[in-house]
């Protein structure tokens, strides 16, 4: 059996490169840059007004002038009108370029204005106050953006701003949920009294739209030959194909030889952890790759957050994330030579520590527990005994 890491390595390995596509920039978020984006002009474009109010020039407050005459008025987006004498002034709102011949801005609150004239209430003025400079942020030309880079809210701005309608993205890998077992009935269902509802291959499919991805669900029967005959399909029409439940040591537990009929090499078959332990992954000559993950619904969810998404990260080519650490806030002790997944609820203390509470539940079928968690701390299995305010990594799920 292999351990967490070594299973960690193969199946990174064995990410893919799914290419890009063109999509239209306001539908991007989520998304993976596939190109450099530049931008057409400085940012600012033009020296900009950041307070609505008057602009003068700095000779004027040195010469001790405090009155001035308003030449004219500009609003965001006008052509500038300049003063012609120093005891001129411009009023001026936020976001217009700043004329030529004056450099200062003094906002409304700090000026009265009455018949056309102008006068300062305050003597603390510097020299080019309240301007945002042309090309302070970037110069025209710059490469602000590069691919690999995540499209957030703010990178959508800044592509919006530099005029990009259209965005170059990696290409999504499609994916087809499968669940097995005779046991399962559809969630609109009426289980009988031994049956169970589906709630994994759902539970997956929205793992997998929080990062973005629209996944297929589809169920097989407990029937080898129906069983081979889907599989193959999904071989033909899915670039991955994850797989719930049916890959252990049960009599019914069809799906690892299904799949070695069909050519698909396995990679490796069980991890040494908990949940998960049955965790089988492999590929084929196509370049399918298969995560058959253990049919208890903890074991899923675990083994989708820590291995598939990274692979998926990896994949759409992204930096791997930073591991996060967490202090464990109570005593747990844990015998089996296993890497183990608690289940803990975070909080940040005063002192700006994150704390991992254990909230344990029933083993990994209990997954009411999983609602009242927010991630997985990842116990080190060559020990057992683990004591609060050791730091451990933690596999987040929720947003804190
Ligand atoms: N003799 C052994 N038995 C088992 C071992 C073992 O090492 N030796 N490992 C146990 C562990 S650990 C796990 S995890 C399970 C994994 O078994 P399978 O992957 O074959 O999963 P199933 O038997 O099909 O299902 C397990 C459990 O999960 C329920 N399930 C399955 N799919 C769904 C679904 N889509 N939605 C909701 N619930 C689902 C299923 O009804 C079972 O209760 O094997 C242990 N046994
Ligand atoms: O891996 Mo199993 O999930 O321990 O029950």
């Amino acid at each position: 059996m292999i351990t967490v890491q070594q299973a960690e390595q193969i199946i990174l390995e064995n990410a893919a490169d799914y290419g890009a596509e063109i999509v239209l920039f306001d539908e991007a978020l989520g998304r993976v840059l596939a190109e450099n984006i530049k931008t057409d002009r400085d940012l600012p474009a033009f020296n900009r007004v950041t307070m609505d109010g008057i602009a003068i020039n700095f000779k004027a407050v040195e010469q001790g002038i405090n009155m001035f005459t308003i030449k004219a008025t500009q609003a965001a987006g006008d052509i500038p009108t300049d003063i012609e004498g120093i005891d001129e002034c411009i009023e001026i709102m936020t976001g217009a370029a700043l004329p030529d011949l004056v450099d200062t801005v003094i906002r409304y609150e700090d000026v009265e204005i009455k018949d056309g004239k102008a006068t300062l209430l305050t003597s603390e003025i510097k020299k080019g106050q309240n301007q945002h400079l042309k090309g302070a942020d970037k110069k025209q030309g710059e490469i602000i953006l590069t691919p690999g880079q995540l499209i957030t809210p703010a990178v959508i701005s800044l592509v919006a701003s530099v005029g990009e309608t259209e965005l170059r993205v990696k290409r999504i890998p499609r994916v087809v949920i499968l669940s097995s077992g005779d046991e399962l009935v559809e969630v609109g269902a009426t289980p009988s009294a031994y049956q169970i509802r589906r709630s994994n291959s759902y539970m997956l499919q929205a793992i997998l739209a929080q990062q973005g991805l629209k996944a297929l669900v589809k169920h097989i029967p407990d029937e080898p030959e129906i069983i081979k005959q889907q599989l193959g399909l999904c071989l033909q029409n899915f670039d991955v194909i994850l797989l719930s439940g049916g890959i252990s040591m049960g009599k019914f537990d069809y799906i690892p030889q299904a799949l070695k009929e069909l050519q698909v090499a396995q990679l490796f078959h069980k991890v040494q952890q908990r949940p998960g332990k049955p965790f089988w992954f492999g590929k084929h000559s196509n370049g399918v790759v298969v995560f058959a993950f253990p049919g208890n619904p903890i074991a899923s969810f675990m083994c989708t957050q820590r291995y598939f998404i990274p692979w998926l990260n990896a994949s759409l080519g992204l930096s791997p994330k930073k591991t996060m650490y967490a202090v464990l806030a109570d005593d747990f002790s844990f015998q089996p030579q296993l890497e183990y997944y608690l289940q803990v609820k975070l909080h940040f203390n005063e002192q700006g520590q994150l704390l991992a509470a254990p909230v344990e539940g029933n083993g990994s079928g209990d997954f009411a527990n999983l609602a009242d968690t927010d991630a997985f701390m990842e116990l080190p299995l060559e020990k057992s005994e683990f004591k609060k305010g050791e730091v451990y990594p933690i596999w987040l799920f929720n947003q804190l």
